[in-house]
């Protein structure tokens, strides 16, 4: 062991979601070091979120421009396609992480380079790529902020050719002629939108329906771009078997015999939570089934082990995972200081991400976008809530003036015993902008009677909000 240094807490992953859960420690008066194997910041500002987003932007802006007479006769040129892959290579600071680790200075945040492990209560080794091992070891916590790996189906021949995972679509310097597209989730048919704008003859291979954890008629407004697009998918059907041919392209076969080609082929077929090879079996826990409380605390494990984000596998996206990492490092710091106990924090407290079970908001980022928080009507019913449904195109004075032949879908499911929203869903052109006052209503548990004073200005697509509320009968 080259040294073993001490710290107040220990953070394992210096993705967004660590980060957040150190700076809390830290403005909570304690010591903290950070621990990472590849680059500060993690996933979503280098492979996953920032890049994508920044491949789909330009695709976007040309479309809205496109889709209002006027603006249309003065867009004469395609997308310029190396100027896309350069404006997205720079929100990725060109994959140098330097910038990040400013940061961590500047918040007086240790750091530490290298693959960590668990070797103890409160204890962990960092190993780095040449072998040099460092031990901590922390006064308080340790916190799990590893991320998720990618999970690839059982796929006959899948190990024996070169696929893209979402970090390579998301970082690739080339644009494929033909791409195959695996998975119809959120990553899977973003990309797929992005590469199709940008040259790709795109095929979706999708085992059940397009985005199938969104209203349909939300997600079949997806679909009908993308196909109008010259996107061909295939769902309700997945592959056998894939292999390369003599030309090297990729190629799927479906089990009806048909045979896709492809230049690339793209596996998004979801995530996991990354806690193998950190050692917790040794310390008696289950990589594969760890459960925590709303404060991130693994009380499995005693009063010391914490896990928020992608890790702990409850939502798999970077602001619900940077809200939990500010519960974990709240929690964390208020029980050092013997403020409050090691159960369960008060629900809506600020050491509990309550908001995990209740108000999750998410936006697919495809053209048109879909946006969504809360409960769908089967969710609110599985819960055993007297839910009702409200839903109607998108066609206000505001939804006109965006665009021409504008095309959105809007929900709004209502718990009928408290007069209350507990989700909606936007579909639409430009509606992700709509997302933030439905997740405020959401949360607040704004009554209906009180929601109907909310008055949407004059013209905006937020009319939208009048016309839910007037068609549910107010
Ligand atoms: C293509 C794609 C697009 C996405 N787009 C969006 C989006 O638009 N909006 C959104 O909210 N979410 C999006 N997501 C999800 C988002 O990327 C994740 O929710 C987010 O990155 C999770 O952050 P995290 O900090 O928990 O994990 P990560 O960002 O994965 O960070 C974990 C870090 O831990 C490090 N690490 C792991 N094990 C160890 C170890 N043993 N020792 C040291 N370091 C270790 C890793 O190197 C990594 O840097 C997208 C995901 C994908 C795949
Ligand atoms: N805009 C965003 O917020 C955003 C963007 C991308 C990803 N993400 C997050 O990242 C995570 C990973 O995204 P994802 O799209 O990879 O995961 P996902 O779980 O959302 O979708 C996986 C898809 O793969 C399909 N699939 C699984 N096995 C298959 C098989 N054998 N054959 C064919 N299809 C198969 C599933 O049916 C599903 O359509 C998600 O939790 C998502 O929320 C968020």
């Amino acid at each position: 062991m080259a040294e073993t240094l001490e710290t107040d807490v220990i953070v394992l992953g210096a993705g967004a979601v660590g980060e957040n859960a150190a700076a809390r420690v830290v403005q909570g008066g304690l010591e903290a070091i950070l621990v990472e194997s590849a680059l500060v910041g993690g996933e979503c500002s280098y492979w996953a979120c920032m890049p994508s987003k920044a491949l789909l932007r330009p695709g976007t802006a040309l479309a809205e421009a496109k889709a209002v007479d006027g603006s249309r006769q003065a867009v004469t040129g395609s997308l310029d396609v190396p100027a896309v892959l350069k404006r997205r290579d720079s929100f990725t600071s060109g994959w140098d992480d330097a910038g990040q680790v400013e940061w961590v200075k500047e918040t007086g945040i240790g750091l530490v380079r290298g693959r960590a492990r668990l070797t103890g209560e409160r204890r962990v080794e960092v190993r780095d790529d040449a072998g040099v091992r460092v031990g901590i070891q922390a006064r308080h916590a340790v916190v799990l902020a590893t991320g998720a790996s990618p999970v690839t189906p059982p796929l006959d021949g899948l190990e024996q050719v070169e696929f893209w995972g979402t970090a390579d679509a998301t970082s690739s310097q080339e644009v494929p002629p033909r791409l195959l597209v695996v998975g119809g989730g959120v990553a899977g048919t973003e990309l797929a939108q992005a590469y199709a704008r940008l040259g790709s003859e795109v095929t979706m291979l999708v085992r059940h329906g397009l985005l199938e954890m969104f209203p349909r008629p939300a997600a079949e407004l997806v679909a009908g771009a993308l196909r109008s697009e010259g996107v061909e998918i295939l769902t309700g059907t997945t592959a056998d078997r894939v292999f390369e041919d003599a030309s090297g392209a990729v190629v799927l076969a479906l089990p009806g015999g048909e045979l896709l080609y492809g230049d690339r082929l793209l596996m998004a077929t979801g995530r996991r939570p990354a806690l193998d090879g950190l050692g917790l079996e040794d310390l008696g826990l289950d990589p594969h089934g760890i459960s925590c409380d709303d404060s991130g605390l693994v009380a499995e494990a005693g009063n010391w082990l914490y896990v928020v984000g992608d890790a702990a596998g409850k939502v798999l996206l970077t602001h619900q995972g940077k809200y939990e990492a500010r519960a974990t490092g709240a929690a964390i710091a208020a029980r050092a200081r013997g403020e409050i106990g090691f159960g369960e924090p008060p629900r809506w407290s600020r050491y509990a991400a309550t908001a995990d079970h209740a108000a999750v908001p998410q936006v697919v980022f495809t053209d048109p976008e879909v946006a969504m928080v809360g409960l769908r009507p089967d969710q609110a019913k599985e819960r055993g809530i007297r839910a009702s449904e409200t839903s109607l195109p998108i066609s206000v004075a505001g939804s006109a003036l965006f665009a021409d032949g504008y095309e959105g879908w809007a929900q709004m499911v209502v718990d009928e015993d408290r007069g209350i929203p507990v989700g909606f869903t936007f579909a639409g052109p430009g509606v992700a902008e709509l997302l933030h006052a439905a997740t405020i209503a959401v949360t607040g548990e704004v009554p209906l009677e009180r929601l109907w004073h909310a008055v949407p200005a004059y013209p905006t697509i937020s009319e939208i909000w009048l016309r839910l509320l007037e068609k549910y009968g107010l």
